[in-house]
């Protein structure tokens, strides 16, 4: 076993020792952006509590990273954090490194330069983000305006183009419509749209088809993936499904308990998870189950910030842990060159030797 090397020096991308790691399907592989030991706690001094631990992962230009696991395990703590909007709830650490400026450092003047421009994001529920006063168009004009030297024809243009590249159907004549007016699908699509106007070179999307439904749901994911390749846009795609990360992503990063457990190419996790937590939440995906078979369900539920164990934060809930996983935290170790563990025991999913 290989392990990561935490020290800001060395870098991401290399192991302990110190061969760099330059394959690009690697666990951590030289990233567009490179995220190390990230920890962000809510409230300051004694009584703060963790949201996440030490998370390193890096994404690399035109790749779709699946950040996975269940409910409060920190998904979208750590997106909000790589663009600064959790510092006002606590303290960040760590390297959020872009282009080799770390974000963690910038002011928020100098991060609002590349929000919104170089990096984007979208949201679960598009409401919580799109302005109900302002027609759609006005958005997607302002955005341009915002980040772009178009003129006021060519950004009206442009908003058109993107509307349409999203699929809503005669775009130039629904540049008048307020969000109200779209359907959920629509209004993810029109949000995608915004997302899109300054072309961001990473796009984070925050569980962006959970409130949708299947039809819609599978629409909109094809449409990232799609504008992921033709743009050669990076992905973060937040997701408690693992059967939406297995559609669209590269690479997974299964997060437990605020840190980060399997990191790896979709195949080996999909098809030989190690991890005791991963191979639950792949036994938990419909297609994963026999017809007629019940539906696996994890034992116990996620800890909550005040009352995470003080070892592996999964340990209560896994059938192999032993006596050292309840006093020790796993680190996250490269096993092969292109995954990355955090584990004491771990599992092996194809010989069922697991939970
Ligand atoms: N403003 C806040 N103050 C205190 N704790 C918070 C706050 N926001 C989130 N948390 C806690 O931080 C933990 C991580 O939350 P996060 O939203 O990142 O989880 P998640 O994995 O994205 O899950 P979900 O899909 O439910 O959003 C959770 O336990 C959550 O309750």
């Amino acid at each position: 076993m290989r392990h990561y090397s935490s020290d800001p020096a060395t870098g991401a991308g290399q192991t302990q020792n110190g061969a760099a790691a330059t394959d690009p399907e690697s666990a951590n592989p030289p990233g567009l952006l490179e995220v190390r030991n990230l920890s962000m706690s809510f409230g300051h001094g004694q009584s703060s509590l963790l949201a996440i631990d030490k998370v390193s992962f890096a994404v690399k230009p035109g790749e779709i990273l699946g950040l996975v696991g269940e409910s409060g395990s920190g998904k979208s703590i750590t997106l909000r954090s790589i663009l600064g909007l959790t510092k006002r709830y606590g303290q960040v650490e760590g390297e959020i490194l872009w282009k080799k400026q770390d974000l963690n450092t910038l002011t928020n003047r100098a991060l609002q330069k590349i929000r919104g421009r170089e990096i984007a994001m979208i949201f679960q529920e598009p409401m919580s983000s799109l302005n109900p006063l302002l027609t759609v168009g006005l958005q997607i004009t302002e955005n341009l305006k915002a980040h772009t030297k178009l003129d006021r024809t060519e950004r009206k243009k442009k908003a058109i183009e993107l509307l349409d590249l999203v699929g809503i159907p005669s775009a130039a004549a629904r540049l008048g419509d307020y969000p109200h007016q779209f359907s959920g699908g629509m209004r993810q699509r029109v949000m995608i749209a915004i997302a899109l106007a300054s072309e961001p070179e990473l796009l984070l999307a925050d569980e962006p088809t959970t409130a949708l439904d299947v039809t819609i749901q599978q629409q909109i994911l094809d449409l990232i993936l799609a504008l992921s390749r033709e743009m050669g846009m990076s992905v973060i795609m937040v997701t408690h499904d693992l059967g939406v990360a297995a559609q669209t992503c590269d690479r997974i990063a299964v997060m437990y308990g605020g840190r980060l457990v399997e990191v790896g190419p979709v195949r080996n996790i999909l098809r030989n998870p190690r991890h005791p937590y991963s191979i639950g939440l792949l036994r938990s995906v419909p297609e994963n189950v026999p017809p007629r078979s019940e539906l696996y369900s994890l034992p116990g539920i996620p800890p909550g910030l005040g009352n995470r164990p003080s070892g592996c934060c999964f340990a209560p809930r896994c059938l192999a842990a032993t006596p050292r996983c309840s006093e020790e935290k796993p680190d996250l170790l490269q096993t092969s060159e292109k995954v990355a563990l955090a584990c004491f025991n771990p599992q092996n999913f194809l010989s069922g030797n697991s939970q």
